[in-house]
């Protein structure tokens, strides 16, 4: 085993960069406070909840992101990235929506992938409307066959078929695939109330994220706003930190590791004694793995790896909160953690 992977700890004390907090007090506005809450009803507006479904890696995140106009589910190019449900807030002039962002359904080879798929079949009946995502370079294939019988269960539930990431395919492939939902819709014996090809990543009309948010609220019933004015997400900030953490130990990890880490934030608060205008939210993570060797990869040579994901998740995490932030990240080993348990219930699960 190479020598360094044998000192995590060293490289986990090496990872100390509160010093980069007072370079980044100069450029750092904050962001704007959140509105005032207005929870009046307004004649024709409409409220609710809808959530994104469809195998992992469909672009469910990103479309939930795209659509509340800022990163607040993480996304990445490995499957089965998202574990927590966690909603998005949609404001518009006309309504509000409600966006559950469920793990994707898949056969289930742990206890893990089995809670997983119970959380996703549970919500479906609790939402106004199950959007099933159906990305437009891969061809519909027996998971999404399976996916759809599976919700053809749930009957009172309104069904809209989304055909994601457009700008991948061609005018040609697009036209087929919609055929192919529209096809798939009649063999499970699922009405869908709409099929909208849409894009996360063009912007403007072209992407049609605002038509999809329009037609979505049309499909939402009458009611006040659920939550109030600027709120983009009701997930507690310590889950969005772990998350993004997550997300920057995710990035360049490949095989199993991507599923064996987990991360949980122990401590967040604001350090005392510091200025009203220079603020500082002291965050202590761990980061878990299942195995020794999984910690070494992690942490990278004399913690080099370790320290880049902390760097990259606490821009992201100043970003989404306003505030500097000193992040303390540990890794840990927590044996198999996504076959026990116990320890899945430690982890939030
Ligand atoms: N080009 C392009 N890429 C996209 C689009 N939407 C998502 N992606 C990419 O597709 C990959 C998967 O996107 P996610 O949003 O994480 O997918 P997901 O369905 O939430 O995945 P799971 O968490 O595994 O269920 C990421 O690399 C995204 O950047 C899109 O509209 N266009």
């Amino acid at each position: 085993m190479n020598r360094e992977f044998d000192h995590p700890d060293d490289a986990v004390e090496e990872f100390d960069d509160v010093d980069d907090v007072d370079e980044l007090d100069e450029d750092f506005a904050g962001l704007p406070a959140p509105a005032p809450a207005t929870f009046t009803a307004t004649e024709g507006f409409r409220s609710g909840f809808a959530c994104f479904v469809g195998r992992p890696n469909a672009g469910k995140s990103t479309l939930t992101n795209a659509l509340v106009g800022q990163k607040i589910v993480i996304t990445s190019d490995k499957p089965q990235t998202t574990r927590t449900v966690v909603r998005g807030i949609v404001h518009r002039a006309d309504g509000q929506l409600v966006l559950v962002d469920t793990p994707g359904l898949h056969k289930p080879r742990t206890l893990l992938g089995e809670r997983l798929n119970d959380l996703v079949t549970s919500t479906w009946s609790e939402v106004d409307v199950v959007a099933v995502c159906f990305p437009s370079d891969e061809k519909i294939g027996p998971g999404d066959t399976f996916l759809v019988n599976e919700l053809a269960k749930v009957r009172r539930t309104t069904k809209i078929a989304i055909a994601t990431k457009t700008d991948l395919a061609s005018p040609e492939r697009i036209g087929q695939h919609l055929l192919d939902i529209a096809e798939l819709g009649r063999t499970t014996g699922t009405e869908w109330a709409e099929i909208v090809p849409v894009s996360s990543v063009t912007g403007g009309s072209a992407g049609q994220i605002d038509l999809l948010a329009e037609l979505l609220v049309g499909l939402m019933p009458e009611g006040p706003a659920l939550y109030p004015d600027g709120d983009l997400t009701d997930a507690p900030e310590e889950v969005l930190a772990a998350e993004l953490i997550r997300e920057a130990a995710l990035d360049g990890v490949r095989d199993e590791l991507p599923h064996s880490i987990a991360v949980v934030v122990e401590e967040m608060g604001l350090r005392e004694g510091r200025p009203d205008d220079k603020p500082l939210l002291d965050i202590h993570a761990n980061l878990y793995v299942e195995r020794d060797s999984q910690k070494g990869i992690v942490i990278g040579h004399r913690g080099s790896r370790l320290r880049e994901v902390g760097t990259v998740a606490r821009k992201q995490i100043e970003s989404l909160l306003g505030t500097p932030v000193y992040l303390d990240l540990r890794v840990k080993v927590a044996k198999d953690w996504q076959r026990d348990p116990r320890q899945l219930r430690k982890l939030g699960f």
